[in-house]
């Protein structure tokens, strides 16, 4: 019997989740309600990281290396307003991919808890 593919590999695995993360970014990076934090930012490692930390939470079998989410996005002072923006272009660009909408909205939930440590005063 073959296991049940993990949330990572339905989300497109390495590559997939890669490029879903670089479209993403390059859309936060120009969206006026996202782009002043991206200012000066290196999209690449940036997509690296986040679609390492996407692995190591959906299942793919890799171990986020990175720093933690309030440490890295503190003196960022993310508003809600700008965590949502980025989330729902993250949902946009996942629909885009064609993932289907079970795996889009699990990955949704793991990141959702993090709003509170990424968003700041
Ligand atoms: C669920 C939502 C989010 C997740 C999972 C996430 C994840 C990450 C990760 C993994 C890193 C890299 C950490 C490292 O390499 O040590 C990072 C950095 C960063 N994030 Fe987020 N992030 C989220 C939301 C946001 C939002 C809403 C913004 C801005 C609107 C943002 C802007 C940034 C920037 C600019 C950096 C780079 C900071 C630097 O290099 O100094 N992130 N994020």
């Amino acid at each position: 019997a073959t296991p049940p593919a993990s949330l990572f590999e339905r989300l497109g695995g390495p590559a997939g989740v890669s490029d879903l993360m670089g479209r993403t970014l390059a859309r936060a990076a120009a969206d006026p309600r996202t782009q002043r934090s991206f200012e000066g930012i290196k999209l690449s490692p940036l997509q690296q990281s986040l679609t390492e930390q996407i692995c190591a939470l959906a299942g793919g079998g890799c171990r986020y290396q990175g720093e933690t989410m309030a440490r890295v996005h503190q003196d960022l002072h993310i508003k809600p307003s700008e965590f949502d923006a980025f989330v729902e272009m993250l949902r946009q660009e996942i629909d885009r991919g064609g993932s289907d909408a079970r795996a889009k909205n699990e990955l949704l939930r793991l990141l959702a808890p993090m709003k509170q440590a990424i968003v700041s005063p």
